[in-house]
């Protein structure tokens, strides 16, 4: 079983993929396209959808692939949002009773 370093270790990637040009680049892609934020909001809403119908048809495999998607066009999102998972987490641990 993985732990959550994969998480971290994807925001540092993200991170080098906005602050250094690449090509073929997928996140890169997102982060400088010309609707900037809005694609990448976009995304996370149509993985969002395809999650919440992987799960309501039963499918598990397709239901842990698009989770996968999401988090990870989440992540893309916090970036293009100028937003830092670590203030995610903060406000997380905040709500803990
Ligand atoms: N985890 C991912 C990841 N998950 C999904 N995707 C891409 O997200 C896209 C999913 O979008 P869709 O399912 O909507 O497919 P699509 O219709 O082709 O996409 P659009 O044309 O609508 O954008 C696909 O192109 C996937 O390849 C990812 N692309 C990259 N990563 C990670 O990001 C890292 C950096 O990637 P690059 O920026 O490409 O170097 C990689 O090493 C991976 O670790």
């Amino acid at each position: 079983m993985r732990d959550w370093e994969i998480l971290e270790e994807l925001w540092e990637v993200i991170q080098d993929r906005a602050d250094h040009p690449s090509t073929g680049s997928y996140v890169r892609s997102i982060l400088t396209h010309r609707k900037g934020v809005d694609k990448s909001l976009e995304k996370v809403g149509e993985e969002a959808v395809e999650f919440i119908l992987a799960a309501k048809n039963q499918v598990p495999e397709r239901t842990v692939s698009e989770a996968a998607d999401l988090l990870f066009h989440l992540l893309v999102a916090f970036q293009a949002l100028g937003i830092d998972p670590a203030d995610v987490l903060d406000e997380l641990a905040a709500r803990r009773k």
